[in-house]
């Protein structure tokens, strides 16, 4: 995620967690890239988009590299092991 465009990011993500249709919806977050010097850890962006303050939604930030595909099987394999929960 770009450093200037995480206000965005956050603006949209609650707004779209305010939004009827996704009462039931869970969040999964990529935070991609972090094979990128400098990159924002996946903490820092859990911190800066205020996660643990979302009570209403299960949510989950999984730090990953699109290119070499790590991570991507362990975000996508939290997101299966919700189904069915709900
Ligand atoms: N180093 C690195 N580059 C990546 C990664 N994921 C995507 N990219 C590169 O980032 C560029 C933008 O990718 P897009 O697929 O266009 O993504 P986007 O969301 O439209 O744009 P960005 O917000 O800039 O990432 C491309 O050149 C990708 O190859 C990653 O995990 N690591």
């Amino acid at each position: 995620i770009d450093r200037e465009r995480l206000a965005i990011t956050k603006e949209e993500l609650y707004r779209m967690l305010a939004h009827e249709d996704l009462r039931k919806a869970a969040v999964l977050i990529f935070a991609n890239k972090q094979d990128m010097k400098g990159c924002m850890t996946a903490a820092e962006i859990s911190k800066y988009l205020t996660l643990s303050s979302i009570k209403d939604h299960p949510w989950h930030i999984q730090s990953c590299c699109a290119l070499t595909g790590e991570g991507l099987c362990q975000g996508l394999e939290w997101m299966t092991s919700r189904i069915g929960v709900r």
